[in-house]
């Protein structure tokens, strides 16, 4: 078995109750599919991350059972476990004292590996999180921006080439410009690594950006929604769902909804500028060429080709079908 093969995360009728009597999670079943983002994502004390903790056992269920590919979490050992899984919170929780490439080596250090695979492997995702190494690897943590950190955290979190990458709000802690950024390059690195991932906000706008699932909980962990961002804002399952989401899902719908390649209008005489956008972008890409030009459409083009047109009526179609 390839050990750094993406797997799923089985979770089957789990359930916490702390000492002390409080019920975190009443009874949750649910499946994280292999290489996909999977977003939790609820109120504040709706047991996100407890759900998280319980993956890599930092907390124990009080009942039920959770599986990693094959091998039923609560049945192998916690430390090897944990080897397996990239842990990533707020503030990220680097070790002030050592170096950027300490911090990106500590899990292949206590690995066994050697030195100079821990080297190249280091530089390797410092590069891969936009992270110079020849300019950041010796310095502190001290020495960095909050957003640089979290880009450590990252870092680190992938040194070791873990299955599952468990994120705690990492973004949360960064002023939103920061924030924005994080989150594409998050999903351009998520192209390359392809981990299945738990990722924990309360953000409905962070969730919809970067999941390709989204579990919207409520109190006591209870599962009210698990869909794709299109389907959770088309559809919304109930009305504690649709509150969550925000009465402007409608336009966050837009921004995951892909621009129609079928049924596009023809072009017509194109003027020369007219406003366009290229075929894999989104119904909000297409709005906002619309509402920049005043020709009352928008051509949709895939590389020099003309796939035709759309006008602000096939973008309020696509969204009502
Ligand atoms: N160690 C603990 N002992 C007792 N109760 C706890 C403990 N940790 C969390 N809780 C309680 O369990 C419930 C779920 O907490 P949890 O931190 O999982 O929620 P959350 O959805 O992650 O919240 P937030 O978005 O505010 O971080 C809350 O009522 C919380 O007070």
């Amino acid at each position: 078995m390839n050990r750094t093969a993406a797997v799923s995360i089985r979770l089957d009728g789990v359930r916490k109750q702390y000492d002390g009597g409080t019920v975190a999670v009443r009874e949750l079943s649910l499946e994280l599919p292999a290489g996909e983002l999977t977003v939790l994502v609820g109120p504040s004390g709706c047991g996100k991350s407890t759900i998280l903790r319980m993956v890599n056992r930092l907390i124990e269920p009080s009942g039920g059972r959770m599986w990693l590919g094959d091998d039923e979490i609560t049945a192998v050992d916690p430390i090897a476990l944990r080897r397996r899984i990239g842990y990533v919170i707020q503030n990220v929780g680097l070790f002030p004292h050592q170096t950027v490439r300490d911090n990106v080596g500590t899990v292949p250090k206590l690995l066994g590996w050697p030195k100079g695979q821990i080297a190249e492997r280091t530089a390797e995702l410092l590069d891969l999180v936009g992270l110079d190494p020849a300019r950041y690897a010796d310095r502190y943590p001290h020495e960095l921006s909050g957003g640089q950190r979290q880009r450590v955290g990252v870092a680190r979190a992938l040194a070791a080439d873990p299955v599952v990458l468990l994120m705690d709000e990492p973004f949360s802690a960064v002023d939103p410009i920061v924030r924005g950024r994080l989150q594409d390059e998050f999903l351009r690195l998520q192209q390359t690594v392809r981990k299945t991932i738990v990722f924990v906000t309360h953000d409905v706008d962070e969730a919809v950006r970067l999941g390709d699932r989204i579990a919207v909980l409520s109190e006591g962990g209870k599962l009210e929604q698990f869909a794709p961002p299109a389907e959770l804002l088309a559809k919304p399952a109930n009305t504690f769902v649709a509150e969550f989401v925000g009465a402007d899902r409608g336009i966050k719908l837009l921004a995951v909804t892909p621009i129609p390649r079928e049924g596009l209008r023809p072009m017509p005489d194109a003027p020369d500028g007219a406003p366009s956008v290229p075929a894999d972008g989104s119904l909000r890409d297409a709005l906002a060429a619309l509402l920049e030009g005043d020709t009352g459409w928008v051509v949709v083009r895939d590389g020099a080709d003309a796939l035709g047109i759309l006008t602000p009526e096939d973008v309020y179609a696509v969204l009502r079908r």
